[in-house]
């Protein structure tokens, strides 16, 4: 058995997609017929068709529809509906069988009758019994299949979506589409849709039985109760439209802000904010508590307010039918049919409209899903795109500007060569723009004005992947994975070997943290690395980036204050790290500067100058006034 999505990198995969490697690998000779007796009631799960590319949306994103999710599944959505109808025609026959028992049995004094009726009445409660077990096996399997599927695709297009997308929404906000939004889609695909179907053939069936029986009769009911009924019911929908409207924006805002401040644990921590967070949830929450009560109002004004409308009805329409009854007109049986009926009739419009929230729910979610599934990343891979042969790692701005809003330049027509091998350090002041020129390089995000080379080739004519394979990043604040630590340093080569990791491990001088670890290279790492220092996640980081050894790497020095030792630690790491490799270090400390062999000082969005340390400092510019203050910092400090 292989999971959805997940593939089979293990040695023993099991079942029979696992069957034509090593299948039994590990497990004792005389274990193995059990094994196989066991896998062979394992259901097989085929991987689901995984599209992704680079720059474009979900292929079918827009047209995401809840006919269009289903249809893959198209054979058994046809059986569902079959035993759908089965279901509400058996459901029905209820009421028929207690007239023909009451008049052609019991009135009758005929006993063969009212057995015959009995057993009848046996066999349709086990054929409906039957029948609605295996429509909710069939509708809970498609639901199943179809969320499965979208998962995958909404989780593959989070993967393909560029920075800006992020940097645009809260965390939250997205977790909301995968959980509350595919959660409310499940519910419509698994009883809801149902729901309405049967409902809605049982209002037929009984409309149709109703004036069957007696049409006077059944004009009086559509007369007295259904004006009633529809009025109360359109209030209701709207009422309950905007109250469930308000529940999903507040799930929403309780989700972002749970998430936000999980996130922010440490800062939250440090700041002692816990008391004014947890008081500022309370009213998140209070915000999701005001729209459950509203919605949970609405509901208790609208069931039973139904039910008595419904049963007023049934009295007077057992008052006149009464009447009918005792003129001859209409039969004992036929009256208590026609009331059974009428109970029957009045349920599925009470449902109806209640799972007209749910449909509503979940049209609302497909909307919010096709939305995010037709964003188009903002860095899209040009329908020509090559891939990038390796490359020497000569990088060239060329007239660059950019802004991540439209009307906020934050670059301004760079231009800069960097030559193969060099090493770059971006100084200036804080929001300068330097991580945002390191970003134009990784491809983060794309020029709007000008180009960037590498090699030579326009970065936006090469594939995106071909290029970030080369490129390697380091950034400021490292994020580890949850999992051992080697999974976390072979993160972009996930197929080398222990000895490789060892090397990089030792490369960057990361073995004494390694083995002092009670699993060594085994360590699970909590969920971004809280449970290493900033020092050691540094080195994992670096670690990481020379296990990949891109041609070109680009390091956001940490700002963190680290020990003597450390900092010694990482600078050798460093030095490790650039040798043979073009680098762009965006540079707080001035000893990393002035590794570099060439400084770029960046200033509002334009480089104000470019040179070796030595000669910025002589220069007696921009540079050499930050180069001052340093200095004279630092010996404050010494
Ligand atoms: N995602 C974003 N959306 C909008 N503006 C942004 C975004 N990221 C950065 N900026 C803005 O762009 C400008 C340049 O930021 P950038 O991070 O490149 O500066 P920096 O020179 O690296 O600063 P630091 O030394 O503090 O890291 C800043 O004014 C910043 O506010």
């Amino acid at each position: 058995m292989t999971f959805p999505g997940g593939g089979g990198g293990a040695a023993f995969t099991g079942g029979k997609a696992g069957a034509s490697a090593h299948p039994f690998a590990g497990v004792p000779p005389e274990m193995r017929p059990g094994v196989e007796r066991l896998l062979e009631t394992e259901p097989e799960h085929p991987d689901p068709e995984v599209v992704f590319e680079h720059g474009t949306p979900d292929p079918d994103g827009a047209g995401l529809s809840l006919r269009r999710l289903v249809r893959p599944y198209g054979a058994l959505a046809l059986l569902a509906g079959v035993l759908v109808i089965v279901e509400a025609v058996t459901l029905q026959a209820g009421p028929l069988l207690t007239q023909i028992g009451i008049d052609d049995g019991i009135t009758a004094k005929d006993f063969g009758v009212l057995v015959v009726v009995a057993g009848v009445y046996l066999v349709n409660l086990v054929v409906t019994g039957l029948t609605q077990a295996a429509r909710v096996k069939v509708t809970g399997r498609i639901a199943a299949w179809v969320m499965n599927d979208l998962r995958v695709r909404v989780f593959t297009q989070l993967q393909r979506l560029s920075l800006s997308f992020y940097t645009g929404e809260k965390a939250g906000v997205i977790m909301t589409r995968m959980t509350a939004d595919i959660e409310n889609l499940q519910a419509l695909l698994q009883e809801g849709l149902v729901q309405f179907a049967i409902q809605g053939l049982t209002m037929v069936i009984v409309s149709v039985v109703l004036f069957t029986y007696d049409v006077e009769l059944a004009l009086i009911t559509i007369v007295l109760v259904v004006p009633v009924m529809t009025a109360m019911s359109l209030w209701f929908r709207r009422a309950s439209a905007k109250g469930y409207l308000r529940v999903r924006d507040a799930t929403a805002d309780v989700i972002a802000d749970l998430s936000e401040s999980l996130q922010g644990v440490r800062v939250v921590t440090a700041h002692n904010r816990q008391r004014r967070n947890a008081e500022h949830h309370r009213q998140v929450t209070g915000g999701y508590f005001d729209a459950s009560l509203q919605t949970g109002r609405i509901n208790s004004i609208y069931t039973p307010g139904t039910q008595v409308v419904g049963v007023a009805g049934q009295i007077v329409l057992l008052a006149i039918g009464a009447g009918m009854v005792t003129d001859g007109t209409l039969t004992i049986g036929e009256l208590v049919a026609f009331l059974l009926y009428l109970g029957s009739f009045f349920q599925p419009i009470q449902q109806l409209v209640q799972q007209y929230n749910t449909y509503q729910q979940g049209q609302s979610s497909v909307v919010k899903l096709r939305q995010l599934l037709s964003t188009r990343p903002e860095v899209a891979e040009a329908p020509g795109a090559v891939d990038l042969p390796r490359v020497e790692g000569e990088i060239t701005f060329e007239d660059v500007s950019f802004g991540y809003l439209p009307d906020r330049p934050v670059i301004s027509d760079v231009s800069l060569e960097i030559r193969a091998s060099e090493t770059v350090a971006f100084v200036g002041p804080t929001g300068a723009g330097k991580s945002t020129l390191a970003k134009l390089v990784t491809r983060f995000y794309d020029p709007s004005a000008g180009r960037i080379l590498i090699d030579g080739r326009d970065l936006r004519d090469v594939r995106i992947e071909s290029l970030r394979g080369q490129l390697g990043v380091v950034p400021q604040e490292p994020f580890l994975f949850a999992g051992p630590l080697r999974d976390n340093i072979r993160f972009a080569t996930s197929d080398a070997s222990d000895d490789r990791v060892w090397e990089a491990v030792r490369a960057v001088g990361l073995d004494e943290v390694v083995e002092r670890l009670p699993d060594g290279l085994d360590t699970v790492v909590q969920e971004r690395g809280q449970s290493l220092s900033s020092g050691e996640r540094q080195l994992v980081a670096l670690a990481r980036a020379f296990l990949a050894q891109p041609r070109v790497l680009v390091l956001d020095e940490a700002t963190s204050n680290l020990d003597l030792r450390s900092e010694a630690r990482i600078e050798s790491a460093l030095d490790v790290l650039l040798e043979g490799r073009t680098a762009i270090l965006i540079a707080h400390r001035l000893s990393t500067a002035m590794k570099a062999d060439r400084v770029v000082v960046v200033d509002e969005g334009r480089i104000v100058e470019t040179g070796s340390h030595d000669r910025l400092v002589a220069a007696g510019g921009a540079y050499a006034r930050m180069y001052a203050t340093w200095t004279s910092q630092a010996a404050e400090a010494g």
